[in-house]
């Protein structure tokens, strides 16, 4: 955890950031974005197979025998640019970063569909959103805020550290208060989007990329890039402090290999890779199950990503998934497969709260209950004169 001293002033409203303060049970957010057609699919014969209706936020794939058609929160075509999918999709979730819950951003698909070209467009604007948000609260309520980021990669079931890559492999554990981490791994304060940014681009050049049939510049490993933003105010002598965490995680892409032609390192790389993405395939039915009432495991430990992921899968996160697709006929039955997963991703429930808690002087903080008390007796006694 960096010093305190390493903080930025930033600027709380009160009320922005005490808006969310209630607990929230909510479905995974679900998001489609078809890239554009690519020269391999245009040399292939391209037919355009994926149709997208924004208004009714479907996406139709024509191609038979996977001719189906599916509705997401949010479906976005080829010619959608970066800056309206961070509006859509990343601002809201970087609301609710801001205000107190932990937040993750899941980038799901085919190899070559598209995943680390949106993250990265993603990336930039979030970090700029962060901080821009922080500055249009300057001085209103004096809140700090102490950012600091983090990057992991898993690479054939082992953790690495993106900002650190000589150092020896890290191991995930749990903490029942502040739940899942990597042991050892290198944390940086970040007092600018530019800092972040920079942070993030260099662990970037450090993660596992090899050329395939499907993309010339694949990403061979699952990435998890974490900003904590942990934001303290004192009022009367007493500290509130809100920690919330935002993953952002581009995975490493699913791969047939009768289509992906992929042999030695890579074939071990695509094992790896589809054995850990079936992992995650199970842990989303097992919770799906759960959101229906049924009694199931949570194979969480079956692989080191969803481990790493328990807490946004299911647990106290809100949780977004992008759901990256071709349009192309010739992956229509890839397609069909990440809509699929997308579609029952839909299901899952998460439990999310606003991470937040007091220190201060026993006296003061007995003195705040007793005032935060009398408020709400108050409240009710006003919500029962209403009634009447
Ligand atoms: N929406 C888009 N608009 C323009 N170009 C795109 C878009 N999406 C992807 N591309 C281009 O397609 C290529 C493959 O994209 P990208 O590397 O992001 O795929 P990926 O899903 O991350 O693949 P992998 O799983 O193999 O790492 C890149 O050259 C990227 O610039």
């Amino acid at each position: 955890m960096p010093a305190s001293n390493g903080g930025i002033e930033i600027d709380g409203d009160g009320d922005a950031f005490s808006a969310a303060d209630q607990p929230t049970n909510s479905n995974v957010q679900v998001v489609v974005r078809v890239r554009p057609p690519n020269q391999r699919e245009h040399e292939q014969g391209y037919k355009k197979a994926a149709a997208v209706d924004a208004a009714a936020q479907t996406l139709t794939l024509s191609v038979t025998p996977f001719a189906r058609s599916f509705k997401f929160d949010y479906v976005a075509d080829e010619d959608v640019g970066q800056e309206d999918i961070f509006q859509r999709v990343g601002k809201p979730i970087t609301d609710a970063c801001l205000q107190g819950y932990h937040c993750c951003l899941i980038a799901y698909g085919q190899t070559g569909a598209g995943k680390t070209f949106t993250m990265e467009g993603s990336f930039e604007l979030f970090f700029c959103f962060v901080f821009g948000y922080a500055r249009i609260f300057r001085f209103v309520n004096c809140f700090t805020t102490i950012p600091y980021s983090a990057f992991v990669q898993i690479y054939n079931e082992q953790v690495q550290d993106l900002l650190d890559p000589d150092s020896a492999h890290l191991n995930i554990r749990e903490d029942t208060k502040n739940g899942m981490y990597v042991d050892g791994l290198q944390e940086v304060v970040v007092p600018s989007a530019e800092a972040t940014y920079g942070v993030f681009r260099r662990g970037s050049q450090n993660r596992h990329v090899g050329m395939t049939a499907m993309n010339i510049e694949s990403s061979r490993s699952h990435s998890v890039f974490t900003l904590v933003v942990e934001s303290q105010r004192v009022v009367g002598g007493v500290m509130n402090r809100k920690t919330s965490r935002f993953y952002l995680v581009d995975l490493a892409g699913s791969e047939r290999q009768k289509y992906s032609e992929t042999i030695g390192i890579r074939l071990k790389e695509a094992g790896s890779i589809n054995k850990s993405l079936s992992a995650l395939g199970n842990v989303i039915k097992a919770l799906v199950d759960i959101s229906e009432g049924k009694v199931r495991h949570v194979p969480y430990r079956d692989s080191k990503l969803t481990f790493l992921l328990k807490d946004a899968l299911g647990g106290n996160s809100k949780c977004t998934l992008i759901a990256n697709v071709s349009p192309a006929d010739k992956n229509g039955e890839e397609t069909l497969s990440t809509l699929k997963f997308a579609q029952r991703a839909k299901l899952m429930r998460n439990a999310a709260v606003v991470n937040e808690d007091m220190l201060g002087n026993p006296a003061i903080m007995g003195e705040e209950i007793k005032r935060l008390r009398l408020e709400i007796a108050t409240l009710r006694g006003r919500a029962i004169l209403c009634l009447v």
